[in-house]
C-alpha cells in the first residue's frame, strides 16, 4: 500500500509501503494513485512528497507480477504522468534504493532529493526488460543520451554522489531525507513547474548523434552476448532522440511487450528469484537456514597461495576479514605474496574509482607466513592446496591439532570426498567444502559442500562467509564432483566423443558459444589447463602407468572412453599455458585461440587408427548431446538429494560455469524445451551409443515425464526419498 499523511501544514506525504523493498505491486500503485488524487483534491494541500517505508524508496515494479495474469493492470506509466502533471510541486525523497519503476516514479516528480547513501538505477535490463514506465524517455531528457544509455543498458546502480553530478538528483543530504524533501516542497509552493516536467523538455543534442549512436549500438551488442534486452533498451533510448515524448512512450511500450513475451525475461526473472531461493538452504536431515546461526569470522587463514589461494585471500581482504596466507616454504610464500599484492593493487584501483578504499598494507589485516603456529587464533581456515587427497589429509590433521577447537576448517576442493578429509580431524562437524571458482576474487559462485558430520552452524557460517565476500553460496551434498563438476563431466565427455566421430573443436565450441556459453568446452579446457584433468584421470587409474596392461584404448570398465585428451597431454599440449592445446595460441600463455591444422590432421589419423568412420555432425546433435547429458546428470543429482532443488543447479551453472543467464540455467532450460523432448532425444542417442551410460536418461526424468511433465516448481514433490546424505 501507500500511506497518506500530512508532513507539514501544507505538504502531503505519500509513503510507499510494501516490505521489504516497497516493490510496486498493484495494491501499492492503486494506493499511490489514490494518494495523488486526494492531495490534488484537497485545497489545503499545496505540495506533495513521495518517499518509501523503512528507509527505502522502492525497488521498482513487483517482479512477480510479470508472470501473473494480472500484469495488464500494472499501469505505472499513467500514474507517473499524473505525478508530473500535478499543479502542486511533488518532491521525491530517495532513501536506500530507487530502482526500476521506483526511479521512474522519482523521475515523474518535479524535484528529487537523495540521501548520501542512496543508490539509484534502472536494472530492468538484468531481468530481461526495459524501463517500461516512461523511464527510457524521461532519463535521456534529464541527463543526456550517453549517461542514460550507460545506466539503462547496464542496469548498474548509481551512488547518490554520482547521481548529483549527473543531474539525476537535485540535492544530496546526510540528514533526514523526508524532512529535507518536505522543507523543499514547502519552499516550492506557488513556483512555476513547467521547466521541471521532463516530458516537456527536449533531449539534449549531441554534435555527432548519429555516429555516437551507431558506435554505442555496436558496444551494446558486443556486451549482450545473445541477450535481447540491452539492444531493445538501446532502441527505446534512440526513439527518445527521434520522436516526440508521447510517440517515444508508445515505442517504449511496444519494445517492452516484445521483451515481456520473449522467454528471456522469464528466464532472467527465474534466475533472480533462484539466486535468492538458494540463500534459504536446507539439507535432507532437516537442518536449515531458519534454525542455524552463523558464527562470526574475525580472522581467517588461507593455506596455499597458488592461483586459487591468491584469489581467496583477495576476496577475504576485500570483505575486510583479517587474513593470514600460509605457504610451505619461503620461496613459494614470496611468489604467492607478490601475486596477492598485485591482485590487491588492481582491486584497490578499481575500488578507488568508486570512492572506496582497500586496506591491505596493514599486517593486522594481511599477514604471510610459513609457520602453522600462526594459525592458532584464526576462526576459519580455507585450505587451497593441490587437489591431492593425501596432502589434504596431512594438512587437515595438522590443522586439527593446531587450530583452536571452535575454528572451522574448509577445503577448497572441486571433487574430493569431504568425509574422508574430515575423518582425519578431531572436529568433523566443523569441516566443510568451499569450492571456489577461478579467478576466485572475480567469480561469484561458492559451492558449499556439507559432509556426513558437518553441523548446521558450520553450513550457516560458510553461507555467511559467502555473503560477506559478495558471493552466491549454494549448499550441496557430498559426491564426486559435487554438483557443478559432476554435471560438467558428461558435457565435456560428449564434446570429446563428438571429436572422435567427426567434429572439430571449433565446431563444438561455436555451437555452444552461439547457445550463449561464454566459452565452449575446448576453449575452456585450454584455459583451465588440460593437465588438471589428466592428473585426475591418472589418480583414478584411467590412464598413465597404473592402467592395467591390455586395457582397450577406447574403453574403461566396460564403457566408452576417449583417450584424446590424454594423448594431447602426452604431447605436452596443456592449453594456453603451453601455447597449444585443442587450439594454437600466439605464444605460451597467449589468449587468442586459432584453429590448429595440426589438431585436424591428428584427429583424422586418430579416426583412421581406430577405424572410426568420420561423419558430418550437425549443430542440433552437438547441442543436444552436450546439454542433455548434463541435464540428465542434474536429474540424478536431484533424485539423490545432493541438491535441494533445480534452482541450486541453475544458480551454480549461471554463476560458475558461464551458462547464459538469459536461458535460466540448465534445469530451467530443460523445462522450456519440455521434459518429454529431452527424454526422447536421450533415448535416441543412448540407443546409438549403448556404451555411454551418461546418455541414458535419468530415472527421475523418466518419472517426471510419466507424471505428465509437471512445471519445474513441482518437480521435487515427485521425489520420495527414503535415505538422506547426512
Ligand atoms: C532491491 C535490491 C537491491 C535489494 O537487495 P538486498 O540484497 O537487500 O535484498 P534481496 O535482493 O534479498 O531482496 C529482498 C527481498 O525482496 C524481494 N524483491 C526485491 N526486489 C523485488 C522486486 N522488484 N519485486 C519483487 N520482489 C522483490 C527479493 O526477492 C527478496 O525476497 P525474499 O522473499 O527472498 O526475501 C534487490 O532485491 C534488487 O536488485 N531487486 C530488483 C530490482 C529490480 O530489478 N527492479 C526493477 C523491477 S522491473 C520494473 O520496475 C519495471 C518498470 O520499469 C515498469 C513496469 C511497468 C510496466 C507496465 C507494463 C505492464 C505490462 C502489461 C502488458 C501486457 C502485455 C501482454 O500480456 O501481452
Amino acid at each position: 500500500m501507500a500511506q497518506y499523511a500530512r508532513g507539514a501544514a501544507a505538504v502531503a506525504v505519500i509513503r510507499l509501503r510494501n516490505p521489504p523493498v516497497n516493490a510496486l505491486s498493484l495494491t501499492v500503485l492503486q494506493a499511490l494513485e489514490d494518494g495523488l488524487k486526494r492531495a490534488d483534491a484537497d485545497p489545503s494541500v499545496k505540495a506533495v512528497t513521495i518517499c518509501g517505508e523503512n528507509g527505502k524508496f522502492s525497488a521498482g515494479a513487483d517482479i512477480r507480477v510479470f508472470s501473473s495474469p494480472k500484469k495488464q493492470g500494472l499501469g505505472l506509466g499513467p500514474i507517473i504522468s499524473l505525478i508530473e502533471r500535478s499543479e502542486k510541486p511533488v518532491v521525491a525523497a530517495i532513501e536506500g534504493i530507487a530502482l526500476g519503476g521506483g526511479l521512474e516514479v522519482a523521475l515523474g516528480c518535479h524535484y528529487r532529493i537523495a540521501h548520501v547513501q542512496a543508490r539509484m538505477g534502472l536494472p530492468e535490463v538484468t531481468i530481461g526488460l526495459l524501463p517500461g514506465a516512461e523511464g527510457t524517455q524521461r532519463l535521456p531528457r534529464l541527463i543526456g543520451i550517453p549517461a542514460a544509455l550507460d545506466i539503462i543498458t547496464t542496469g548498474r546502480h548509481v551512488p547518490a554522489t554520482e547521481a548529483l553530478k549527473l543531474g539525476l538528483v537535485d540535492e544530496v543530504v546526510e540528514e533526514n531525507t523526508v524532512e529535507a524533501a518536505i522543507r523543499l516542497a514547502t519552499k516550492l509552493i506557488g513556483q512555476p513547474l513547467g521547466h521541471r516536467r521532463l516530458s516537456l523538455r527536449p533531449v539534449p543534442r549531441l554534435p555527432n548523434m548519429e555516429a555516437f549512436l551507431s558506435d554505442a549500438l555496436m558496444k551494446v551488442k558486443k556486451r549482450a552476448q545473445g541477450c535481447l534486452a540491452p539492444e531493445l533498451c538501446f532502441q527505446a533510448i534512440k526513439a527518445a532522440t527521434e520522436l516526440p515524448f508521447a510517440d517515444g512512450v508508445r515505442k517504449e511500450r511496444e519494445l517492452f511487450n516484445i521483451l515481456l513475451t520473449s522467454g528471456q525475461a522469464k528466464a532472467l526473472q527465474y534466475a533472480f528469484f533462484a539466486e535468492r531461493a538458494v540463500e534459504k538452504w536446507t539439507t535432507p536431515n532437516g537442518a536449515s537456514w531458519k534454525s542455524a546461526s552463523p558464527q562470526p569470522i574475525r580472522k581467517a587463514a588461507v593455506i596455499g597461495l597458488g592461483t586459487m589461494g591468491r584469489g581467496i585471500v583477495t576476496s577475504l581482504v576485500k570483505a575486510k576479514i583479517p587474513v593470514v596466507g600460509l605457504e610451505q616454504d619461503l620461496e613459494y610464500l614470496n611468489t604467492g605474496r607478490k601475486a596477492v599484492m598485485l591482485l590487491l593493487e588492481r582491486e584497490a584501483m578499481k575500488m578507488e574509482q568508486g570512492a572506496q578504499t582497500l586496506d591491505f598494507h596493514n599486517p593486522a589485516r594481511l599477514q604471510f607466513t610459513v609457520d602453522f603456529d600462526v594459525l592458532r587464533d584464526v576462526d576459519l581456515v580455507i585450505e587451497a592446496v593441490f587437489e591431492n587427497m593425501a596432502l589434504k589429509k596431512e594438512i587437515f590433521n595438522k590443522l586439527s591439532r593446531i587450530c583452536k577447537p571452535e575454528a572451522f576448517l574448509c577445503t577448497n576442493t572441486s571433487a574430493l570426498n569431504i568425509d574422508e578429509i574430515a575423518s582425519v580431524t578431531n572436529r568433523p562437524q566443523q569441516v566443510i567444502g568451499t569450492h571456489f571458482f577461478s579467478p576466485a576474487h572475480v567469480m561469484r559462485l561458492l559451492e558449499i559442500i556439507y559432509g556426513r558430520h558437518t553441523s548446521p552452524t558450520t553450513i550457516a557460517t560458510a553461507m555467511q562467509l559467502a555473503k560477506v565476500m559478495k558471493k552466491v553460496g549454494v549448499v550441496v551434498g557430498n559426491c564426486f564432483g559435487f554438483v557443478g563438476n559432476r554435471m560438467m563431466f558428461p558435457y565435456t565427455q560428449q564434446a570429446v566423443f563428438l571429436l572422435e566421430e567427426g567434429s572439430r573443436p571449433e565446431d563444438v565450441d561455436r555451437v555452444l558459444e552461439d547457445f550463449g556459453f561464454k566459452i565452449g568446452p575446448f576453449r575452456m579446457s585450454d584455459l583451465a589447463g588440460l593437465d588438471v584433468g589428466w592428473r585426475s584421470r591418472k589418480d583414478q587409474g584411467l590412464t598413465g602407468p597404473s592402467l592395467a596392461p591390455g586395457t582397450p584404448a577406447r574403453q574403461r570398465r566396460g564403457y566408452r572412453y576417449s583417450p584424446l585428451p590424454d594423448l594431447l597431454c602426452e604431447k605436452g599440449r596443456f592449453g594456453q599455458k603451453t601455447g597449444k592445446g585443442w587450439y594454437q595460441y600466439e605464444k605460451a600463455g597467449g589468449r587468442i585461440s586459432k584453429p590448429d591444422p595440426w589438431i585436424h590432421s591428428f584427429l583424422s589419423e586418430y579416426r583412421d587408427t581406430h577405424q572410426i568412420k568420420t561423419r558430418f555432425i550437425d549443430q542440433e546433435e552437438i547441442l543436444e548431446r552436450c546439454l542433455f547429458a548434463l541435464i540428465s546428470e542434474g536429474f540424478d543429482i536431484l533424485a539423490e538429494g545432493i541438491a535441494s532443488g533445480p534452482e541450486h543447479l541453475d544458480v551454480i551453472y549461471i554463476n560458475g560455469y558461464g551458462w547464459p543467464k538469459h536461458r535460466g540455467g540448465p534445469m530451467f532450460y530443460a523445462s522450456t524445451v519440455g521434459l518429454p523432448n529431452i527424454l526422447a532425444k536421450l533415448q535416441k542417442y543412448s540407443e546409438m551409443h549403448p556404451d555411454v551410460p551418461q546418455l541414458r536418461p535419468s530415472a527421475f526424468l523418466k518419472k517426471l515425464v510419466a507424471m505428465g511433465n509437471p512445471p519445474l516448481n513441482d518437480w521435487m514433490s515427485y521425489l520420495h526419498r527414503q535415505s538422506n546424505k547426512l
